[in-house]
C-alpha cells in the first residue's frame, strides 16, 4: 500500500470549507464512492477496484485553527501490479500522477473555499478569564435564543478580521477593552445567521483577559464569573456545547 499526506490551510470556516470540498469533489478520473461523511469534520472516498488500481482511499480531515481550517489529506493506493514491479509504478508514475492532479485541485478548492467565505457571516465569541480562573459568560436578552448563556460577542462585519471584530463586540456588548490571547475552538451555527446557507455560519472562540473598563452588561440580562465546575450546568445555546472541555481545559492549566 501506498500513501500520500496533503496539508492545506483554506481560508474559511469549517462548515465553508468542507461545503466547498465537497461540492468540487475529487480530482481522479475515476468515480469515488462515499464511506463515511461526519460534516464538518472528515469523509472517506473510496475507488472501486478497476484501471489498474486494486484499491484507492481518500481521507480528508477539517480542523479548526485560529487562521482557519486546516485539511488534511491522505491518499492510499494500491496497484495490481504485484512485486517490485507494482512496487516501481506506484513509486514513479501513479505517485506523480497523484501528486499533479492533487495539487491543482488543491489550489483552485483553496481560492474557491476562501471566496465563498465572504459570503457567509460569521461569528466571534470571548472566553474571557480572570486570574481566579473564572470564565465570563452572558445571558441573552432577546431573541429566539433570549435567556440562554453566550460567550459575549457577535458578527462578524463584512472585511472585519475576526479580532477586531471580538474586541469591538466586547466593547459594545461589555464596555470593557480587551486582549485576546488564544483561539479555542470553533462549531457549526444551527439555522440562518444572517443570510448564506443554513448551518454554514460558525462561532469561533478565542480566550482573552479584560484589559481595562468596567463591566456593563449593556445587551445581556446577566453577566457571571463562573469557576469550571459550574460551566456545564448553565443552560447554554445549545451550539456553544462542544466549545466547553476546550474552556474546562483552559481553566484548569491556568
Ligand atoms: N455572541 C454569541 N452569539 C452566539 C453564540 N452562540 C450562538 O449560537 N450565537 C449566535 C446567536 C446569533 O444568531 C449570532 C450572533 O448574533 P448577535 O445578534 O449576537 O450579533 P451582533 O452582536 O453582531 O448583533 P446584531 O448586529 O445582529 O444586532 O450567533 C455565542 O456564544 N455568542
Amino acid at each position: 500500500m501506498s500513501q500520500l499526506r496533503f496539508t492545506t490551510l483554506v481560508e474559511a470556516p469549517l462548515t465553508v470549507a468542507f461545503d466547498v470540498a465537497r461540492s468540487l469533489g475529487r480530482p481522479w478520473s475515476r468515480p469515488l464512492q462515499e464511506v463515511v461523511s461526519d460534516r464538518p469534520w472528515s469523509d472517506v472516498y473510496a475507488a472501486a477496484p478497476g484501471g489498474g488500481l486494486r484499491r484507492l482511499v481518500h481521507t480528508r480531515h477539517f480542523s479548526a485553527t485560529g487562521a482557519g481550517t486546516l485539511v488534511e489529506e491522505q491518499v492510499d493506493w494500491e496497484t495490481v501490479l504485484p512485486g517490485a514491479l507494482g512496487g516501481l509504478v506506484d513509486q514513479t508514475l501513479v505517485r506523480r500522477r497523484l501528486v499533479r492532479a492533487m495539487q491543482a485541485h488543491l489550489d483552485a478548492y483553496a481560492a474557491a473555499a476562501a471566496e465563498r467565505a465572504l459570503e457567509v457571516t460569521q461569528v466571534v465569541g470571548a472566553a474571557l478569564v480572570d486570574d481566579r480562573r473564572r470564565v465570563l459568560v452572558a445571558r441573552r436578552g432577546s431573541g429566539p435564543l433570549a435567556g440562554l448563556w453566550e460567550f459575549p460577542g457577535g458578527k462578524v462585519e463584512p472585511g472585519e478580521p475576526d479580532l477586531d471584530a471580538l474586541v469591538r463586540e466586547c466593547r459594545e456588548e461589555l464596555g470593557v477593552a480587551i486582549t485576546p490571547h488564544a483561539f479555542l475552538g470553533e462549531v457549526p451555527l444551527d439555522g440562518v445567521v444572517a443570510g448564506g446557507a443554513p448551518g454554514a455560519s460558525t462561532l469561533r472562540v478565542w480566550w482573552g483577559r479584560v484589559t481595562g473598563g468596567e463591566l456593563v452588561a449593556h445587551e445581556h440580562t446577566e453577566l457571571r464569573w463562573v469557576v469550571e465546575d459550574e460551566l456545564e450546568e448553565l443552560d447554554w445555546i445549545p451550539a456553544d456545547r462542544p466549545l466547553l472541555p476546550a474552556v474546562r481545559a483552559l481553566l484548569t492549566r491556568l
